[in-house]
This record gives structure tokens, sequence and C-alpha cells, in this order.
């Protein structure tokens, strides 16, 4: 029988890297996407909160699928420093038992991004402002704008997800 994951997400740009990193992990998984409740705005500032929503989105999702063996939750958010404003992903990874975090690289937006961040716009929209094109979260994502399409939205997905695994691929590596 297959492995069941359930993703809190409907998101193509983020079920493709699930099935693409647990397919390798285990395989002959199947990936199921879930529309959940992330618990967090629309836009998540800050760590804890996109953490949270991450968190939120992956125990909803191993509960709302009859079967799953796994839920996964990733969730977008952007942090202000000193710096600037980044755009980050956080990865939550549930067997049910266990619970692991992980995140993934950061892309700097672009000032007058972060600024209509501030003022509470989403990124979404304000990408597609910029790009004249529809849904790009869906698609190749800022960070594909970005670099040019060196990266998409689902490899940067790809590496943090694969990060959040680690205590779950070597568990003997991970006891007090
Ligand atoms: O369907 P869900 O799973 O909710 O996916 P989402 O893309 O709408 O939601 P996220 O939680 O991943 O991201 C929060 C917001 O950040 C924005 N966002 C994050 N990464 C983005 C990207 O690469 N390109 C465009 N918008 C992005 C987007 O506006 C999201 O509503």
């Amino acid at each position: 029988m297959n492995l069941l994951v359930a993703a809190g997400t409907t998101n193509p740009a983020k079920l493709k890297p699930v099935q693409a990193v647990f397919g390798q992990v285990f395989a002959g998984t199947q990936v199921t996407g879930i529309s959940v409740l992330s618990g967090v705005r629309e836009q998540p500032i800050g760590e804890e909160e996109t953490f949270l929503g991450a968190v939120n989105r992956a125990q909803a999702a191993l509960a709302g699928v009859p079967g799953a063996a796994w839920g996964v939750g990733l969730e977008g958010g952007v942090r202000f420093d000193l710096r600037g404003c980044w755009l980050f992903g956080a990865v939550a990874v549930t067997d049910g038992k266990q619970l692991e975090v992980g995140r993934t690289a950061e892309l700097k937006l672009p000032p007058q991004v972060a600024a209509r961040i501030n003022a509470g716009e989403e990124l979404g929209p304000v990408m597609d402002a910029l790009t004249g094109e529809q849904n790009t979260k869906q698609k190749a994502g800022t960070v594909g704008f970005l670099t040019n399409g060196l990266l998409s939205r689902a490899d940067v997905w790809q590496m943090g997800l694969t990060l959040a695994l680690a205590p779950f691929m070597n568990p003997e590596m991970y006891l007090i």
C-alpha cells in the first residue's frame, strides 16, 4: 500500500516539492493536498507567526486526511531586520507522534515590495501587480521572478523540507 502524506495546502508550488521529497525518502508515496486553516494571517510576518502557521497546517492536514501517515505544513512568511525585508518559508512535519520543523533559505525583497507589505498588503498580489502576471505564488513565485528563473518557489521548499526530515531519517542520531 502507498504511504499517504497529507499536505495542508492545495497550492501546486507546494505540493510538487512535498511529492518530490517524500517520493525519494519513501518509495510509493502518495501526496494528498487538503485546504486547512493556518490559524495565522494571510501574510504572516516574523518567524513566530510563520512557524505557527506551518505547525497548524501540518497537524490539521494529518487529522483531515483519513489514513494519512504524515502531515506536512508549509507556510510562506516575511521578516524584517536592519538589513531589509526577507521572504522565507517555514516547514513542519509530523507523523502523529513527533513534530519537526525546518525552514527555507531566504530572499531579500525589493524595498518597494517591503513597504507595501509593511502597509498591510499580501506579497502574492503585490508581486502579481509588479510582474503583470497572475497567481505567481502558485507558479515560480517571487523567488522565480527575482532570481530570473534560476530557482523556483518549489525548489526552495524542496530543500527546506528535506532538512526538516533529517531527524526522521536518522532517529538514532537525535536521541538525547
Ligand atoms: O494555498 P496556500 O497553501 O495558502 O499557499 P499561499 O501561497 O497562498 O500561502 P503561503 O502561506 O505560502 O504564503 C503566505 C503569503 O505569502 C505570499 N507568498 C509567499 N511566497 C510567495 C511567492 O514566492 N510568490 C508570491 N507570493 C508569495 C502569498 O501572498 C501568500 O498569501
